[in-house]
């Protein structure tokens, strides 16, 4: 419980916040849709973000079929018993020209996916094209003020640099039109590194300014941010110094693409312990010291000021959020 004299901060602070219901994304995992086997497991999935993959998971001679499963996935599978917080659908981008027939195709089923995931969204002009499609296939009703959220993909060089544009025409979109409201968005560092010519690696300097770059850009909407996928399946430890820099980044999540990747990746978007005691303890502290109206002090040997409870702030809304 915080401190009344705290909570007046909190209003103000910086990070992600809405008063609607927040939705952890700290690990989303892709299951393509055109592999039975695979979308069977999905009740059982303990990912944050559960995401029925049409794109680059799904050969171009499958995607009829994946288009198929997923309709029928999002009719069967009961959303409010799923292990996952969230029942995502990524549909293929504007460019591809594949996006009407997968909104033809997934129109056909009864229920919304949870969130509509569209990646390669490479300018403003995009989203008119997006939503023009949504309204001939599903009707303005269904896709009025529903709770459905939307999420979408930065994966190239001219995305990054229009990127505050991009994000401020998707949000405009719901604020004029009720569209789904743009929720959290998603670095595509695979097709970001296709884009600039980069070779990838394991490191991943290659990509270290547009994610950085990229990170800021969400935060500045305050809008979740989702890092890079981590290919290397079988290298947990170097998936997990990935996860755990994204972290300090700023990041919120990340994407995995194996079921091994998920444990990893949950446990390093959530602080340790000791961070968490030491956020509790700091908010008291700075509430004990701003009714002596002191603003600076110190705490466990370091200076204390208003940025340093606003980093707590941000431990504690986080931790929260993911229990509750
Ligand atoms: C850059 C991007 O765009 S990333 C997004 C696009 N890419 C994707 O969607 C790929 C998602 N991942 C996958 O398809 C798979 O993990 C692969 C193809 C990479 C590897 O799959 P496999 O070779 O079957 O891996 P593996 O043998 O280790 O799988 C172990 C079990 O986990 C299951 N599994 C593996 N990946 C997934 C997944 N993403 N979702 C659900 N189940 C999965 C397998 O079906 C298998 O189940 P079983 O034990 O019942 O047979
Ligand atoms: O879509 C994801 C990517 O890395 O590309
Ligand atoms: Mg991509």
């Amino acid at each position: 419980m915080l401190p009344k004299t705290i909570i007046r901060h909190i209003s103000q602070f910086a990070g992600v916040r809405d008063a609607a219901k927040y939705v952890p994304r700290r690990a989303l995992l892709y299951v393509p849709a055109s592999n039975q086997k695979m979308l069977d497991k999905v009740p059982m999935m303990q990912a944050d973000s559960v995401v029925l993959e049409l794109e680059d998971g799904v050969a171009l001679t499958a995607k009829a079929d994946a288009r198929v499963r997923a309709a029928a996935a999002l009719d069967k599978l009961p959303y409010h018993t799923l292990a996952c917080q969230e029942l995502g659908l990524r549909v293929n981008s504007v460019s591809s020209g594949l996006l009407e027939d997968d909104i033809i195709a997934v129109s056909k089923a009864e229920k919304l996916p949870q969130a509509f995931m569209i990646p390669k969204v490479d300018c403003p002009e995009d989203l008119v094209t997006i939503y023009n499609i949504f309204r001939e296939h599903y009707g303005d009703e269904r896709i009025t003020n529903t709770n459905t959220r939307l999420v979408i993909w930065i994966e190239s060089a001219r995305a990054l640099l229009d990127m505050p544009r991009i994000v401020s025409s998707t949000l405009n979109l719901h604020k004029q039109a009720g569209f789904f409201k743009l929720d959290a968005v998603v670095f595509g560092s695979d097709d970001f590194c296709a884009d600039i010519g980069a070779t990838r690696s394991s490191h991943g300097t290659e990509t270290l300014f547009a994610r950085q770059k990229f990170v800021t850009c969400c935060k500045a909407f305050q809008l979740q941010a989702i890092d890079s996928v981590y290919i290397d399946i079988k290298d947990l430890d170097g998936l997990r110094r990935q996860s755990a820099e994204g972290w300090q980044w700023g990041f919120t999540g990340k994407q995995v693409i194996h079921p091994s990747q998920v444990s990893v990746v949950q446990e390093q978007f959530l602080p340790p312990k000791d961070r968490i005691e030491w956020a509790q303890e700091l908010v008291h502290a700075y509430s004990e010291h701003e009714a002596l109206g002191k603003g600076a002090f110190q705490f466990r040997g370091q200076m204390i000021d208003r940025p340093l409870l606003l980093q707590a702030l941000n431990i504690i809304q986080l931790v929260e959020r993911v229990q509750n």
